[in-house]
């Protein structure tokens, strides 16, 4: 499971400038879109080569200073049931107020490992008079300026001290790794067991229910797999945002460590906003996705029916027309063997490496075809395709120009790909790069 870290703190204290300057500040970018509620934000964040998650529980709901609003309890509650690691951020302008000594006391009772950190030490001569924080008595307070980015950098050294080495079970290089994601209710659960053909998931009819689940792995047919779940996320919570954001949270979770990510939706439901961002997270991870309709034992079906619903699916997920849907019903086990084989389908596929002959010949087809475009009176010349790697499959395009490269030209030459070797499943990426003068 992803390491969580929450930062919490009353209204004001700057969790939102900590937040954005942590996602600006790290090295690698692993997904920055604003989160799915509107009162919380997250993002993957890497630092010296440790990953967590960070949530940013910053409310909108204006409240007293003086006293805990119910804002500042529900985001601490958020943060004692799900993050591994709490950032208890305060305002060294207000000094040590009640309410922070309210939060503090809760978070020590909570058991669960906290920094508490005073912002808006703009100047570092601000830090003397600032010795009320120590009594808190939740260690060594680590005094920064959010908005300066001053000791930012130490507070992540500390973060990431919290991380173990083997927070994530390595797997070898051939063990498949699947992710089941997809709203509530849809039968992940359910589905997880009919694959691993026993009852080792509870089950439970409440929306966003809890299972704390663990990765686990199998065996099909020789084939090493294992089920990737996001254990430690509990979701007491019946407040519709809450569930949502844990649904994208795990969802998130979950696909940054698989190869394939099976977007579960629910047949006797309409494809939700929800259902799309979900399908969206696998998409932009570059997972290989296989669409899993459930609960097709509910659906009323005649000869047309497997048909529409299809229909309907690549109307609804566009942006994943490469994923092949499969129907099946968790509750009956209906073809979901067939889910097995079309993993190991389209892990072929993700890992999919195609030799440079029969590349130079798609691209020789494919420009005689259509003409490489002129635009403003220049032509845009293509001089190789090659493939640069795997998990998706990846591809460069070297070109006179990149900026002749029009996106439509890109879509067409991956249309091509796909025409002549599938990489059904896989995602492709396509990338421009000038020629080089020693090319
Ligand atoms: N001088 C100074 N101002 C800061 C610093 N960090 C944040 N601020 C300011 O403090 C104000 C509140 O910052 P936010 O990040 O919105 O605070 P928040 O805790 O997310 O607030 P809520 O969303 O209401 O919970 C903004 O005007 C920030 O510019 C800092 O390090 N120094
Ligand atoms: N008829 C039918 N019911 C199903 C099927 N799959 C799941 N269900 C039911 O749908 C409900 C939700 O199933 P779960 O497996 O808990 O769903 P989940 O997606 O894991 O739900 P969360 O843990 O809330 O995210 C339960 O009542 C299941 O019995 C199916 O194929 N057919």
């Amino acid at each position: 499971m992803n390491f969580t870290v929450a930062i919490v703190g009353r209204p004001n204290v700057g969790k939102s400038t900590l937040f954005n300057r942590i996602v600006g500040k790290r090295i690698s970018i692993v997904d920055d879109k604003p989160g799915v509620t509107r009162d919380r934000i997250y993002a993957l964040v890497e630092w010296k080569g440790k990953k967590f998650t960070i949530v940013d529980t910053g409310g909108i709901e204006p409240g007293g200073t003086d006293l805990m609003t119910t804002q500042v309890r529900r985001q601490v509650e958020f943060a004692i049931e799900s993050a591994n690691l709490i950032i208890f951020l305060m305002d060294s302008r207000d000094g040590l107020l009640p309410a922070d000594e309210e939060v503090a006391n809760i978070l020590r009772k909570s058991r669960k490992p906290i920094i508490a950190v005073v912002n808006k030490v703009d100047d570092y001569s601000m830090k003397t008079g600032l010795y009320e924080f120590y009594r808190l008595g939740l260690g060594e307070p680590v005094f920064i300026s959010a908005l300066h980015g001053s000791n930012v950098g130490d507070l992540l050294d500390r973060i990431v001290e919290f991380i173990g080495e083997s927070e994530e079970p390595e797997y070898d290089e051939s063990v498949i790794k699947v992710a089941v994601i997809g709203r509530p209710n849809v039968g992940k659960s359910s589905l997880v067991n009919a694959l691993l053909g026993e009852e080792r998931v509870i089950v439970s009819d409440v929306p966003g229910t809890t299972r704390d689940a663990i990765d686990t792995p199998f065996e099909y047919e020789g084939q090493q797999m294992v089920l990737i779940d996001t254990a430690g996320l509990r979701r007491k919570s019946r407040i519709k945002e809450d569930i949502e954001f844990y649904s994208h949270l795990r969802a998130l979770q979950a696909v940054e460590r698989a190869d394939i990510a099976l977007v579960v939706l629910d047949a006797t439901e309409e494809i939700t906003e929800q259902d799309k961002k979900i399908a969206g997270i696998a998409h932009e991870s570059g997972r290989g996705i296989i669409i899993v309709v459930n609960k097709w034992d509910l659906v009323e079906k005649d000869d047309k029916t497997i048909y529409r619903y299809t229909e309907n699916i690549r109307d609804e997920l566009a942006f994943i027309q490469y994923a092949p849907v499969i129907f099946v019903s968790a509750k009956t086990k209906k073809r979901v063997n067939k889910i097995l084989e079309l993993i190991r389908f389209v892990m072929d596929q993700y890992t999919f490496r195609i030799d440079k002959a029969a590349l130079n010949e798609l691209l020789e087809d494919a420009t005689a075809l259509v003409a490489p475009p002129t635009i403003k009176g220049r032509k845009l010349k293509i001089y190789s395709l090659e493939q640069t790697g795997i998990k998706p499959p990846t591809f460069v395009l070297t070109v006179n120009d990149t900026e002749l490269l029009h996106f439509s030209y890109v879509r067409y030459i991956e249309n091509k790909l796909r025409e002549r070797f599938g990489l059904e499943g896989t995602p492709v990426v396509l990338k421009g790069r000038n020629r080089k003068r020693n090319d």
